[in-house]
């Protein structure tokens, strides 16, 4: 079948992302064109499948598949793009997702930067629950805590954004040992029989968060939405950060504001950056892919995004201050642009990008449709 696609990013997370409200198929044949699309090696790639689909109870609603063709139940980089894509469509101003499992509420505000399209996105309550994942450790919360079924001598956090994440906050990313910590929970059905999302956290400045995420059915991506929004909550709750406070989260791709509260309710804004659209042939039983034609490309979307990244300046880590700006590194194919060869990113006053703030200032959750 041909499908249209618009290629999309939420800070550096890029999908490709469908319409789907017209077409009928299984979630088996879903999850097929995820494969297809997403597969790195072929002609689209992503970090995942994002599904625009008809309300359920909201205005309109998302579904979001990984690249190994599991369904997860919400993906925050990709609901920007989706949010912004469905208001478009219907000249919404603000609307109601409704999520697999879950919604939220989101909104256009001011561009972040001079042509950079941008959302604002309510989520929440976080859930520390891990009966709700699960999560089959012999206890209820994981809080702050090292946890002798993982492979780590670290402190974590488990969070339900609602998808599953594990925090740690650490003085330095190091990518291989996230990596392996990732890898180990994609394997270990009897405690974790739905896998879960690992992000290492560093604080950043006096009020700001550097993360790095090895998301499940993926691997290393430059960003993931659903981690910062559950790094942002983790570091109030465990009281690194304050609640209310907005604070940037910077990740290799970029960076979002987020606010959490104290009852687990996080704001998230940030920016949702269309690539370009066109159409591909998709075969979901082979899960494959091809022919792709674009159509059209939205060239100063994009350009107005890496400005913002080239004139980015991550705050030092908070117990080095005038350290490097970033260990992390790409390990993607293809997802170099954010990154130089070095691995340091940012802050070399490239041409500008510069963030209205100001925009970004109000975002506290709940604070949509009471402005
Ligand atoms: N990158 C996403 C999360 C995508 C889903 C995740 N891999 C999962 O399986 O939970 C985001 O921006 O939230």
């Amino acid at each position: 079948m041909r499908i249209g696609i618009v290629k999309c990013h939420g800070s550096g997370n890029d999908f490709p992302m469908i319409d789907g409200r017209q077409v009928t198929m299984t979630d088996d044949y879903w999850s097929g064109v995820a494969v297809a699309l997403a597969d790195r090696a072929g002609p689209v790639g992503g970090d995942g499948l994002l599904v625009l689909t008809s309300g359920g109870g909201g205005d309109f609603g998302m579904r979001m598949w990984n690249p190994d063709g599991s369904e997860a139940e919400t993906c925050l980089n990709g609901l920007r793009c989706v949010a912004r894509w469905g208001m478009e469509q219907h000249a919404f101003l603000t609307a109601d997702v409704k999520l697999k499992t879950s919604s939220a509420r989101v909104a256009r505000v001011d561009d972040l930067a001079p042509g950079v399209a941008t959302i604002r996105e309510e989520v929440g309550p976080a859930d520390l629950q891990l009966s709700y994942w699960p999560m089959n450790i012999g206890q209820d919360e994981l809080v702050d805590e090292v946890c002798d079924r993982l492979p780590s001598t670290r402190a974590f956090t488990a969070i339900g954004m609602p998808n599953p994440h594990l925090v740690a906050f650490v003085d330095r990313i190091d990518d291989a040992e996230l990596e392996a910590i990732g890898r180990f929970c994609e394997g270990r059905p009897r405690v974790l029989p739905n896998r879960a999302n690992v992000s290492f956290v560093e604080l950043r400045g006096t009020s700001d968060l550097f993360v790095r995420t090895f998301e499940r059915g993926v691997g290393l991506t430059n960003s993931c939405g659903s981690a910062m929004a559950a790094a942002a909550y983790a570091a109030c709750l465990t009281g690194r950060r304050a609640y209310d406070a907005p604070m940037t989260v910077y990740n290799a791709g970029g960076l979002v504001r987020a606010t959490a509260d104290g009852g687990g309710d996080v704001a998230i804004e940030g920016n949702a950056t269309f690539e370009w659209r066109g159409e591909i042939e998709v075969d979901p039983a082979r899960e494959t892919a091809r022919d792709l034609e674009i159509i059209e490309r939205y060239e100063d979307e994009v350009a107005a995004w890496d400005a913002v990244v080239e004139g980015m300046v991550v705050p030092p880590r908070s117990d080095m201050p005038d350290g490097p700006l970033s260990t992390a590194t790409s390990q993607q194919a293809g997802k170099s642009s954010y990154l130089s060869p070095e691995g340091e990113r940012g802050g070399r006053g490239g041409r500008g990008g510069k963030i209205s703030w100001d925009g970004f200032s109000a975002v506290t959750p709940g604070s949509i449709g009471k402005e």
